[in-house]
């Protein structure tokens, strides 16, 4: 039978690897022609919604930053149903005003990963490009933002994400380019999660939890894993309780753009495009290219 769509969907980063709010839950394993995603994903009912929920470094964190099979995970939930992400994620502060505890919804993006990641659904005979002006979906974003602070979480609206390729943490060096090019927040996994979702015409929104000072601050200690785990644990539970919020509020229409993100991004012929690429994209593509029955 067929399954009821699932259209909001939350990855949980860094000390977010359940929703014990969930109800009436489900344990879904999904293969993808890009591999399997970072787990189960499970699927739950949230303030009368269905919504899907995938740690992205896995249960127990097992899963590096650079080794995050994005496509595998955007794919998965894409057929689920999925047509809007949060993605919750750990972040570095970059500016004095965004200090530990304090929650980012960023609206600007920098690339500084190292090209080892998989960036894209397509290529292999089927040229794509589509527009990150605006890397994040203005209207998602503007929601969790109101959930985060209707929860009393202290929210900063817009910002610079940067995400490096680590596994290592920024030199100070490093760390003060970053801030002469603009950025706020620094993390690991906003790239290339957020493009992969715009290609497959799903809203993402990040709901950044500032954790450390990163490197550049002098009166601070510098970032350690142990230290952005404790402190995102402190704020776990706002992030958990803003979901629920928005669960609740999220209006079921989109009025944003991304769901034709597509429209005018071929660069191919659509008549050359070959069939088992067809099929293996079917999920994404099906409403521009069918393939041949
Ligand atoms: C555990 S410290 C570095 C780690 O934290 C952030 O994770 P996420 O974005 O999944 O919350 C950062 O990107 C690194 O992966
Ligand atoms: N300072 C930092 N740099 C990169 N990723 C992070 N995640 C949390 N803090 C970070």
């Amino acid at each position: 039978m067929a399954r009821e769509p699932v259209k909001l969907a939350i990855i949980g980063g860094s000390g977010l690897y359940e929703m014990e709010a969930l109800r009436d839950v489900e344990e879904v394993r999904i293969s993808t022609p890009f591999g399997d995603p970072s787990d189960a994903i499970i699927v739950g009912t949230l303030e009368g919604r269905r919504v899907a929920f995938l740690p992205r470094h896995g249960r127990g964190h097992r899963i590096s930053p650079s080794e995050i099979n994005s496509r595998a995970n955007i794919y998965a939930l894409k057929t689920l149903g999925v047509e809007r992400i949060v993605a919750v994620s750990a972040c570095g502060s970059l500016r004095e005003e965004f200090a530990p505890g304090h929650v980012v919804v960023p609206d600007q993006l920098i690339d500084a990963t190292k090209g080892k990641r998989a960036y894209s659904f397509f290529g292999n005979g089927l040229v794509v490009h589509i527009s990150m002006a605006d890397p994040f979906c203005p209207h998602l974003s503007e929601y969790v933002y109101q959930a985060v602070k209707a929860v009393g979480g202290t929210v900063h609206k817009g910002g610079t994400f940067i995400t490096i390729e680590g596994p290592r943490f920024s030199t100070k060096a490093e760390s003060r380019v970053w801030r002469q090019w603009g950025a706020d927040i620094i993390g690991m996994t906003a790239v290339p999660e957020a493009q992969l979702a715009r290609e497959a015409e799903i809203c993402y929104a990040a709901m950044a939890h500032v954790t450390d000072y990163d490197v550049w601050r002098e009166a601070e200690e510098p970032v350690t894993a142990e230290m952005v785990i404790r402190r995102l644990a402190a704020n776990v539970a706002l992030a958990k309780e803003a979901i629920r919020v928005l669960a609740r509020t999220l209006p079921e229409e989109r009025p944003c753009a991304c769901g034709s993100a597509l429209q005018h991004a071929f660069a191919t012929d659509l008549s050359l495009v070959p069939e088992p690429l067809k099929r293996d994209l079917a999920p994404i593509l099906g409403k521009y290219l069918a393939p041949s029955a």
